[in-house]
């Protein structure tokens, strides 16, 4: 076993705040909230049986604006809409919902960056231009929480192939990536083929 997999075992397990049931349009999930050690709290909905075959899993990043807010800027929404449907097919899956909001630099100078981006900067230089790398996330929490939730293989949803390695670093086996698209507008057309050129996303661009 690799040293970063040791690690992440050795790890103390997120605290468990709270469990229920969560009726949506697509299934009825549980939901259970998660606290991690600087306070925030992260949410896992999970439906159907998780043991045996390895079910679809999307650990998605906090976006406000684009999950609640119906923004355009982004396809956050749908790819949310789109893997929930997923796993209500599938009749089983997890969405890891992470609270790192704005690629982890927060909403604050997410916004901020849009400012930026009104005014010709792409969605990378953007957050050079406020003293941010390109992607401030880290998925410790994610792997920490698949091994709480006893899933060590997935089927990942995501067009991230950063997400994926780093998932995959930490001893995660992906038996499969699973595309999320949909959601482009012309709003979000910058967006995603900025995505795709400087940041690796696989994406089918027009
Ligand atoms: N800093 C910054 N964050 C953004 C911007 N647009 C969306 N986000 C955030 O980006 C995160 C989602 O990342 P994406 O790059 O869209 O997708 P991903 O999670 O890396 O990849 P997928 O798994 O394919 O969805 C969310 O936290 C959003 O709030 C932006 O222009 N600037
Ligand atoms: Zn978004």
């Amino acid at each position: 076993m690799s040293r970063p997999v040791l690690s992440k075992l050795a790890s103390p397990p997120l605290q468990l705040i709270a469990e229920s049931r969560l009726p949506t349009p697509y299934a009825e999930f549980r939901i259970a909230v998660y606290k991690a050690e600087d306070g925030k709290e992260h949410v896992v909905l999970a439906l159907g049986d998780l043991a045996g075959d390895p079910p679809l899993v999307r650990v998605h990043s906090e976006c406000l604006t684009g999950d609640a807010l119906f923004s355009l800027r982004c396809d956050c929404g749908a790819q949310l809409q789109a893997a929930m449907q997923r796993i209500a097919e599938a009749g089983r899956g997890v969405i890891l919902y992470l609270r790192q909001e704005g690629r982890g630099i927060g909403l604050g100078n997410k916004i901020r960056a849009y400012a930026l981006q009104d005014q010709g900067a792409d969605t990378v230089e953007a957050n050079h231009q406020l003293g941010f790398p390109a992607d401030a996330r880290e998925y410790g929490l994610a792997v920490r929480l698949l091994h709480q939730l006893g899933l060590r293989r997935i089927r990942l949803m995501t067009n991230n192939p950063r997400k994926l390695d780093a998932l995959r670093a930490d001893g995660i086996e992906i038996i499969e990536r699973v595309a999320l698209e949909g959601g482009r507008n012309p709003h979000n057309e910058k967006y995603l083929a900025a995505k795709a050129a400087k940041l690796g996303h696989w994406l089918t661009l027009p």
